[in-house]
């Protein structure tokens, strides 16, 4: 078999809950990420997009079920980095040597390290910030740097939980386009965690909605739309607009279905509005 179709990531019947059963965060889940593959976990608040990653990352254990990275059971480790909602860098350390401490770990020697965090600072737009301290930059800014340390490391797999969401919507705009134009150049897979139905079909190429109470797949759906997307927009395409309408429906469907639907309404603000096009 051909190496690069088989699974890079697969998850098998995976079932995890928390206080000591109390809590079922998510049941029977089922997916694979291919090599080089974007995928997006989508769904409500509590339908354990954040569990699914964690165990993908090998932070936590599945109680039932199978999760393989790479063929193995996954250990945190430099094939697989993780870019969070806030940058989380080290405020002591300038942007470089935030970048460079994360390259130190791998071994890398000091010539080394400073080489490649600044080739990494000009891939993100930030060289000239290379001396810069984390809080002299704007939110947008240390999101770029802390994707530049993700990627110093050059993971196999890059996880991200809702890195956009707490950015305006002129620089979530902005990384996006710049989140795939390195992705087309790197090619590392990416698990992207979101709440945003249109970023999901904009940024990926399978999307897998999830369900709460407790968090399961509701569907996988391939999201075939022309490549490279940061040269041109998708947006405006038919096939767009409709793969964004189908997953609606199945938010709405979950509605139906006794999800309640603040805890929809809350992740989906469109969710109860008649505008269907606008968000
Ligand atoms: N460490 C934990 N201890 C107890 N319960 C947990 C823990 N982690 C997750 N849970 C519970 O498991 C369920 C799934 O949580 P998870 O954070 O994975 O969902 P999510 O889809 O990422 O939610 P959100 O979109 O709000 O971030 C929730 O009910 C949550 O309260």
């Amino acid at each position: 078999m051909d190496a690069s179709l088989s699974p890079l990531i697969s998850l098998r019947h995976v079932g995890k809950s928390f206080k000591d059963g109390e809590v079922r965060a998510i049941e029977d889940i089922s997916f694979d990420v291919r090599p080089g593959e974007f995928v997006s976990l989508v769904g409500p608040s509590g339908c354990g997009k954040t569990t699914i990653l964690r165990l993908i990352n090998g932070l936590i254990t599945p109680d039932e079920g199978e999760v393989r990275v790479m063929g193995a059971a996954p250990e945190p480790g430099p094939d697989l980095a993780m870019v969070f909602q806030s940058a989380r860098l080290m405020p002591w350390r300038t942007v470089a040597g935030n970048i460079e401490f994360a390259l130190a770990l791998r071994g890398l020697n000091r010539k080394d390290r400073q080489e490649r965090a600044l080739a990494l600072l000009g891939a993100v737009g930030l060289r000239d910030f290379a001396n810069a301290y984390p809080h002299e930059l704007s939110g947008g800014m240390q999101q770029r740097v802390g994707l530049a340390r993700a990627l110093s490391v050059e993971p196999k797999v890059l996880l991200m939980d809702e890195p956009f969401a707490a950015l305006d919507a002129m620089t979530r705009e902005v990384l996006r386009n710049e989140l795939l134009q390195m992705w087309s150049e790197r090619r590392m897979a990416i698990v992207f965690v979101t709440h945003d139905i249109e970023e999901a079909v904009l940024l990926s190429q399978r999307i897998v909605l999830l369900r709460p109470r407790p968090g399961r797949v509701d569907e996988v759906v391939d999201v075939d739309l022309p490549e490279p997307r940061w040269q041109k927009d998708p947006r405006p395409l038919p096939a767009f607009i409709e793969m964004r309408e189908h997953l609606w429906n199945r938010i709405r469907g979950m509605a139906a279905d006794g999800v309640e639907l603040e805890e929809l309404a809350g992740a989906f603000p469109r969710l109860g509005t008649p505008d269907k096009g606008a968000r």
